[in-house]
C-alpha cells in the first residue's frame, strides 16, 4: 500500500463501471484513480452524462463498480454505509412532516425513535443554517433555497464523516446558489466532513472545492486534477481574485477543447 493510499479517506482504484456487460456495450465510467483525504472537499465536473453522478453512487455503495474498487478507511464499499450523508438535486421532504420533523426522520426511519439529544443536535444544526425560526413550518411554506437547507441538515444528522452531494444547487437561482454555497462552507468549517460534491457549475467548482477532478466526456475518465490554492475563508469577492479567473479558463478548456490523445 502506498504513503498516499494510506492517508486517503476515500480511495478509489481503477473504478469503472459498464451498466450494460456485453463485450462491445460502452462504459459509462472508466479507469479513475483518486484519494480523497480526511476533511478535504473535492468537486467533480465534466459535461453531461460523462458519469459524475454514476461516480459519486459507487462511493455512496449505491452501485458496485463492475472495474476496480472504491473503499472507504481501508474499507471496501460494497454497500450503503451509515458514516455517508448524502444530498441530492431535490431536498424530497415528507410534506405531512415539518422540518424539525423531516431532519429527525432518517433517525426515526433507522431505529424508531429520536431522543432529546438527537432533538437538540438538529435544533444545533438548523440554527446553523439560518432556520430556528422555520422548524415548525411545513416543507410547502418553504423556498426551494430552505428545502435544499433542511435537506444538508437532514444528511448531517447523523454526523457523517464524509458527505456526497449529486448537484445539490443546481435547481436554485443564481444568488441563492451563491449564498448557499458559502452557508455550506461555513457549516464545512465548523463541522468538518469529507466532502465530495458532484456540480455542472465550473465556478461552483473553483469557489467551493480544495481539489477539482475535471471529467472527459463519455466514457468519463480523469481529464485533469486541479488544486484550488485560493485562500479560505471563500466570499463573493473570491470570484474577483486572478487566480480564480485563471482555475476557470484551465478548466473551461479541458471541457471544450479536450486534448485530442496522442
Ligand atoms: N441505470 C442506468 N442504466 C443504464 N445506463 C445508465 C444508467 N444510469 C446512467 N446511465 C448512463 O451512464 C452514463 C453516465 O450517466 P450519469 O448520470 O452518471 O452522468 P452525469 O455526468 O451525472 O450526467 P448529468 O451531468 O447529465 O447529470 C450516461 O450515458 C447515462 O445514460
Amino acid at each position: 500500500m502506498t504513503t498516499q493510499q494510506q492517508t486517503a479517506f476515500v480511495c478509489m482504484e481503477g473504478v469503472g463501471h459498464k451498466y450494460d456487460l456485453s463485450p462491445d456495450a460502452p462504459m459509462a465510467v472508466q479507469d479513475i484513480n483518486l484519494n480523497i483525504h480526511r476533511h478535504e472537499f473535492v468537486a467533480v465536473v465534466g459535461p453531461s452524462g460523462c458519469g459524475k453522478s454514476t461516480l459519486l453512487r459507487m462511493v455512496a455503495g449505491l452501485l458496485i463498480p463492475s472495474h476496480g474498487s472504491v473503499s472507504i478507511f481501508n474499507n471496501p464499499v460494497v454497500e450503503p454505509r451509515d458514516d455517508v450523508g448524502i444530498v441530492f438535486q431535490k431536498a424530497n421532504l415528507l410534506p405531512w412532516l415539518n422540518v424539525k420533523k423531516n431532519v429527525l426522520f432518517p433517525l426515526k426511519h433507522k431505529y424508531g425513535r429520536y431522543s432529546k439529544d438527537d432533538e437538540k443536535r438538529a435544533d444545533e444544526l438548523l440554527k446553523m443554517a439560518g432556520l430556528s425560526q422555520f422548524s415548525e413550518k411545513m416543507p410547502d411554506e418553504l423556498s426551494g433555497g430552505m428545502q435544499q437547507r433542511v435537506g444538508i441538515v437532514r444528511a448531517l444528522l447523523l454526523n457523517p464523516d464524509i458527505l456526497l452531494m449529486d448537484e445539490p444547487f443546481s435547481a436554485l437561482d443564481a444568488l441563492t446558489r451563491e449564498q448557499i454555497g458559502f452557508d455550506l462552507l461555513k457549516i464545512w468549517h465548523e463541522k468538518p466532513k469529507t466532502v465530495l460534491f458532484i456540480t455542472h457549475s465550473i465556478n461552483e467548482a473553483v469557489l467551493l472545492a480544495d481539489r477539482i477532478l475535471v471529467m472527459s466526456k463519455r466514457p468519463g475518465s480523469v481529464l485533469d486534477l486541479i488544486k484550488v490554492d485560493l485562500p479560505r475563508p471563500r466570499t463573493s469577492k473570491t470570484i474577483n481574485d486572478p487566480k480564480f479567473v485563471a482555475l476557470t479558463d484551465t478548466i473551461r478548456g479541458h471541457i471544450y477543447e479536450p486534448s485530442v490523445p496522442a
